[in-house]
């Protein structure tokens, strides 16, 4: 492949022109985000993402495409139309037709920009475009001052900058400069450079561009090697003052630089970067979780800041060492970021600690004798099983089967599907006051319709927001585990059930969520302490 490899001038400290300590937030999670397979979003997601990203605080939003297509426009415009604080932005190529667009577009916009690119490598110059450097300036040129002409606020992006010749890149970024752009963008468009490489070059843009010292220099980088976040922070740390990223790092290929790490590490290292966003970091988790929410898109457990994991411990030390002091083992707090209080998860790596202070929480408090031997209990089941809940705990401190922690239990199921669509479910409950309860229902599936039946039996409702099927086991015989999450009062409950029918397995995972919704409730009842981490 035809890699360039610029020279690398490195700048002076004299030579550095001064930067304020404020680095904007330029987030395109609706327009780089949205144009990766899978996280496309209609009209209305994009609204209410946009409306959570101004709550969020994020200084520019680039809210599409214009010239994509009509719905892009008509998005672009209607965000345009309803956000008041932050500024909304449209992409637009060299094009004297996408500019026209993109303005029309950003009209109603109270603060508006339209932001231009262009490659400038020579790949692209070459392969893509078929122009020669002195063909980009003058597109480049000519495109700024049309879009000048039209919208106060101009953004030019060199795209591929980071395999482009760094004389060339300072002269066209001089050149756009003075046709009236006002932020320059640095993009690595491939995912290509490096932390140490991308600070030489902003450092070398900001000491060799002419009129630097007017310009807000602006990082732009993807994942394909892993290193957006790194690369964004190295870019910042060398004087840009933009950075553009996305919420979770969605984005083209592997993605772009995610809005929350860079956020975080800037907070959570704030010696040492000296600068800092507007972000009001509390808005960052349910804006992950919206996000995922309107693409369909989970998030893997271990994603910095927002994963499941984030905050969750289940090995003993850890959670002995969190028991004593939550910094042992957290460099931020779980409620900074908006993610519910760090939980300590029971599993077969925790120790006797947590377990004890969980049981307490649920109200039971054994002497060392009863403990120990509800330990070994745990122990054994938590091989069996991924995770540990609160039903299994009362049943092992009540001395019941920890696999039918009721108070419902099922007696008979039976599933149909039927020929031209839509399935039946027909099961019996049993409750431990002795009360049994048959019902039926029909669904768009069989789980669709098992999960209606245990809803009706229990009366509890169990709107689903995520439903997978995993294989427990091996071989033909697998053991399918269903995990079925449901979100209700505020709180999501996630059940699960084993068996080697999948169907079975989705009752039981549904009985799971009403069980603990009703054994929730009982336990209000007799008002036992809500679970906690010990302070910071
Ligand atoms: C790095 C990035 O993320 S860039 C943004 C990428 N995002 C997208 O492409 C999503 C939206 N894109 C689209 O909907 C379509 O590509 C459209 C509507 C913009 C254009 O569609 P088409 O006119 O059919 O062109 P197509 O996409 O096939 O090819 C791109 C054309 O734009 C030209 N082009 C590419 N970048 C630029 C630019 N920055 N300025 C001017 N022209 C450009 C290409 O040379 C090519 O021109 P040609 O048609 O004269 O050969
Ligand atoms: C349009 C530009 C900024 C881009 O997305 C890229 O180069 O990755
Ligand atoms: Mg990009």
């Amino acid at each position: 492949m035809n890699q360039q490899n610029p020279t690398s001038p490195r700048a002076t400290d004299d030579d550095r022109v001064a930067v304020d300590d404020h680095v904007r937030v330029f987030d395109t999670t609706l327009r780089d985000g949205e144009q990766a397979p899978g996280f496309s979003m209609n009209r209305s997601q994009k609204i209410r993402l946009a409306h959570a990203l101004e709550e969020l605080g994020v200084d520019v939003i680039e809210a599409g495409f214009p010239q994509a297509s009509p719905d892009d426009f008509a998005a672009v415009a209607q965000i345009a139309g309803e956000l008041r604080r932050s500024t909304v932005c449209g992409l637009s190529r060299c094009l004297p037709g996408d500019i026209e667009t993109t303005a029309r577009a950003l009209e109603k916009a109270k603060s508006a920009r339209i932001h231009l690119f262009l490659s400038t490598s020579p790949l692209h110059r070459e392969h893509k475009l078929g122009m020669s450097k002195q063909q980009v300036i003058d597109t480049a040129v000519d495109a700024v001052r049309r879009a000048r002409a039209l919208c106060d606020d101009v953004e030019f992006s060199a795209e591929d900058a980071l395999r482009t010749e760094h004389d060339f890149l300072a002269e066209i970024f001089s050149a756009v400069l003075d046709a009236g752009a006002v932020t320059l963008n640095a993009p690595d468009t491939v995912g290509y450079t490096t932390p140490t490489e991308v600070a030489e070059l902003f450092a070398w843009l900001r000491a060799n561009v002419r009129g630097a010292e007017r310009a807000v220099f602006s990082a732009h980088c993807h994942d394909d090697l892993g290193l957006a976040v790194a690369n964004s922070l190295a870019a910042i740390g060398a004087g840009a003052r933009q950075v553009e990223c996305t919420i979770n790092g969605i984005g083209e290929r592997a993605g772009n630089a995610a809005l929350e790490e860079i956020v975080m590490a800037l907070r959570v290292r704030a010696p040492h970067y000296a600068v800092d966003t507007r972000i009001d970091a509390r808005r960052l988790y349910p804006t992950s979780r919206l996000l995922s929410r309107l693409t369909g898109q989970a998030l893997p457990r271990n994603k910095a800041v927002v994963g499941e994991n984030a905050f969750a411990h289940e090995s003993g030390i850890h959670q002995h060492g969190m028991l004593k002091h939550r910094g042992t083992y957290e460099i931020m707090r779980a409620e900074d970021v908006g993610v519910p209080p760090s939980r300590l998860v029971l599993g077969k790596h925790s120790g006797r600690h947590a377990l004890r202070q969980r049981l307490e929480e649920l109200g039971y408090t054994p002497d060392e004798d009863r403990l120990g031997v509800i330990f070994d209990a745990f122990k054994q089941l938590a091989d069996r099983k991924r995770e540990i809940h609160d039903g299994d705990l009362e049943a092992l401190a009540l001395g019941r089967d920890p696999d039918q922690p009721g108070p419902w239990r099922i007696e008979q199921l039976h599933a149909a599907s039927h020929l031209r669509g839509g399935a039946s479910a027909s099961l019996k409950l049993r409750h431990d006051d002795g009360r049994e309860v048959s019902e039926a229902a029909i669904g768009d599936g069989p789980v669709d319709a098992v999960v209606r039946a245990v809803e009706r039996a229990t009366g509890e409702a169990l709107p689903l927001t995520d439903f997978r099927i995993l294989s427990a086991s091996e071989g033909g015989d697998a053991q399918g585990q269903a995990v079925l999450v449901v979100d209700r009062e505020q709180r999501q409950w996630c059940g699960h059930g084993w068996s080697t029918d999948i169907v079975e397995a989705a009752a039981l995972a549904a009985l799971d969520v009403a069980n603990a919704i009703a054994r929730d409730h009982a336990r209000q009842t007799r008002k036992t302490p809500a679970a906690k981490v010990v302070n910071a």
